[in-house]
């Protein structure tokens, strides 16, 4: 019988009390939840058959990866690479953001000063909404940048759990060039006058800083062209009045508590390290059959980066596949380059499952 998609909707999920690996307790513990899937396969009754497709988003992204104004949008739907006429599509609020799933000023959620979270911490929170949703098995999980840091953390927690992963654009564990980055972002947030409730200018340099190493050179000179002659004192370059767009964008819609902590989150990502508890390192637990991919104008995760991520994976035992991602843009062309991502999403599907 022909499958037919639903509309892509928002829910919500009460989870169990989650403690953080750093310490602190995250009680009323809430998640948000995007869902796109056939005709009567819902959050609240599962149909059985359907695969699942979990996606993470990235630093500042929401739960909503696919349908008007979603970060995946042109890559999700029906017809597309992730077809929810085939596939149950869904992501959820990364803990500690501000997009709706338990974060700073969230009941229930630790107001200690210097509160630290790690990948492992919204990986758990993932693996919670999982339980309550009664999925135990996810055919292919995807994610860039610390989206691909937190699929590999599932991956290394659940190992039987999670068949297929395509960690996109991230790395084993955070460089020194990442914490660097993030150092100085989080030192520009604290010199704002406003910081941490009423964050202004801080937050639009702290993004416009971050910005630059998302983007590449290349890319950059194509979109933002140099005018014959213009005043950089009064922002005349269009990469200035580009960037002052994008920091506003960013105040606008972000806090700089919940900025931190995913910051955070990156900079504790380290696979290399046990999991508590354990005394292997943590990516040698992963099963999953993966495609690991780079971006060749990536100047946070570079293609090494990926080489020595798809050394470890075989080292443990995994099927690895690898591909690269040809882009202009560096790092966010996983946000941006949809007609090289879409036969990307497709292999990943199309993964031969591990041996159980
Ligand atoms: C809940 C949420 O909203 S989450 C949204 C989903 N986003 C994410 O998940 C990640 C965050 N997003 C991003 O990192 C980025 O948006 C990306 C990587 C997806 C794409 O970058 P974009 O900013 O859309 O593309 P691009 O770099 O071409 O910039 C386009 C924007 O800059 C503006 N712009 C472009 N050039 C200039 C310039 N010279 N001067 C001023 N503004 C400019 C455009 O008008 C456009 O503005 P708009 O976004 O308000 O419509
Ligand atoms: N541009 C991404 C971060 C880098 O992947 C975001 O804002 O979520």
């Amino acid at each position: 019988m022909p499958t037919v998609a639903a509309s892509p909707r928002i829910f919500e999920l009460a989870l169990p009390d989650l403690a953080l690996e750093r310490g602190g307790m995250v009680r009323s513990h809430r998640a948000r939840g995007w869902w796109w899937s056939r005709e009567g396969d819902t959050p609240e009754s599962l149909q059985p058959g359907v695969p699942t497709v979990l996606l993470i988003h990235a630093l500042t992204g929401s739960a909503q990866a696919g349908g008007q104004g979603g970060w995946w949008e042109p890559v999700i739907g029906p017809g597309r690479a992730l077809d929810p006429d085939q596939f149950r599509i869904i992501c959820f609020n990364n803990l500690g953001s501000c997009y709706g799933s338990s974060g700073p000023g969230s009941d229930g959620f630790p107001t200690v000063r210097n509160l630290e979270l790690t990948s492992i911490d919204i990986a758990r929170a993932q693996l919670l909404a999982l339980d309550k949703l009664g999925i135990t098995k996810v055919h292919l999980t995807t994610g860039g940048s610390l989206g691909g840091m937190v699929t590999l953390t599932l991956a290394a927690l659940a190992p039987a759990r999670f068949e297929r992963i395509l960690p996109l654009a991230t790395s084993v564990a955070a460089s020194a060039w990442v914490v660097g980055w993030n150092h100085v972002a989080r030192q520009i947030l604290r010199l704002d006058p406003g910081y941490p409730d009423n964050i202004g200018r801080g937050l639009e340099i702290a993004r416009q800083l971050a910005i630059l190493t998302y983007r590449a050179e290349p890319g950059l000179d194509v979109r933002q062209p140099r005018p014959a002659f213009a005043n950089s004192a009064s922002g005349g370059y269009p990469i200035q009045s580009y960037l002052e767009h994008q920091g506003a964008k960013l105040r606008n819609r972000f806090a700089a508590q919940a900025y931190e902590l995913q910051l955070a989150t990156m900079d504790h990502h380290d696979l290399l390290q046990p999991l508590p508890g354990d005394n292997r390192p943590a990516i040698s637990r992963v099963h999953a059959t993966t495609l690991v991919v780079d971006i060749d104008t990536d100047q946070l995760f570079t293609p090494a980066q990926a080489e020595v991520l798809a050394g470890h994976l075989r080292k443990a035992g995994a099927r690895v596949e690898r591909a690269t991602m040809s882009s202009l843009h560096g790092h966010d062309a996983f946000l941006m380059e949809w007609e090289t991502l879409a036969p990307i999403l497709t292999r990943a599907l199309q993964l031969e499952a591990p041996a159980s």
